[in-house]
């Protein structure tokens, strides 16, 4: 990475549950950084759909009203906040009902470019804070293509399937495989659509977490930014 003093970029990508959102804040924290979860703007978009009673399902009808919601997201790594024409929304986009919606809104063209200029803004916004950790599925590709720093972090199926029971309370043998079918289904969508795929950046560090804990996550990071 190079060793200039300037505004930090950080872009982190992978899939559902590889750990993005805890090491991104974690790692911002740590640096003195803002910190953006692109996937909870995803949402929110989602969440402000199925109120209005948008079919999620039909790619015309989303991209006819996505540029209604009015998005504001708060970057402070200790408690990022989420808000939707003034509510705060952060507990609603992580119902079942948005996750299930999530993938096929965010599929759609509009959605993403709608998005995207927000995404700019705020690292634009950040630099005079010294930089900011982002985190998404297209970070490192679309969002921000000459990020100081670009990590793409995997786990096995498996362990992600049981951190994120873990987090929802049920580590029983059926809410792992529930979770772990709904995690593989939002991979294939998020991977498989034509605009802005999953993909590993060029340039990216791939780090497997499956082995590691949180913090060993983090603080392999913070080494590869060398601040
Ligand atoms: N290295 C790790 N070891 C153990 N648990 C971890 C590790 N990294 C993250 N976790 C846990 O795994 C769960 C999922 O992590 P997190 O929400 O950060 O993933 P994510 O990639 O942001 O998911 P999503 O794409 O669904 O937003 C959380 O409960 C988190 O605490
Ligand atoms: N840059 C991004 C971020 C997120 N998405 C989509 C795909 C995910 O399934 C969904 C929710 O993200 P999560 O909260 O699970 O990180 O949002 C995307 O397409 N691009």
């Amino acid at each position: 990475m190079s060793s200039t003093r300037g505004p930090l970029v950080i872009a982190v990508d992978g899939p559902s549950g590889s750990g993005k959102s805890s090491t991104s804040r974690a790692v911002a924290q740590r640096l003195g950084l803002r910190y953006l979860d692109t996937g909870a703007m995803y949402r929110a978009v989602t969440w402000w759909m199925l109120e209005a009673g948008v079919d999620v399902h039909d790619a015309d009808a989303v991209a006819a009203r996505c540029a209604e919601p009015e998005l504001v997201s708060g970057t402070d790594p200790g408690a990022p906040t989420i808000h939707v024409d003034g509510h705060d929304v952060g507990a609603a986009i992580r119902t079942g009902a948005v996750t299930g919606a999530v993938s096929p809104v965010s599929t759609v063209p509009a959605v993403r470019a709608r998005l995207l200029d927000l995404q700019r803004a705020e690292i634009a916004a950040a630099s005079a804070a010294g930089g900011i950790v982002v985190e998404g599925r297209d970070i490192g590709s679309v969002v921000a293509p000459d990020a100081d720093l670009k990590v793409y972090l995997t786990a096995d199926a498996g362990a992600r399937a049981v951190r994120r029971a873990a987090e929802e309370g049920g580590a029983g043998e059926e809410a792992v495989a529930a979770v772990r079918a709904s995690l593989l289904a939002r991979d294939e969508i998020d991977s498989g659509r034509a605009t802005a795929p999953l993909t590993m950046p060029d340039g990216a560090v791939h780090l497997d977490t499956t082995p590691y804990t949180l913090e060993e996550v983090v603080d392999r990071l913070v080494a590869l930014v060398g601040r």
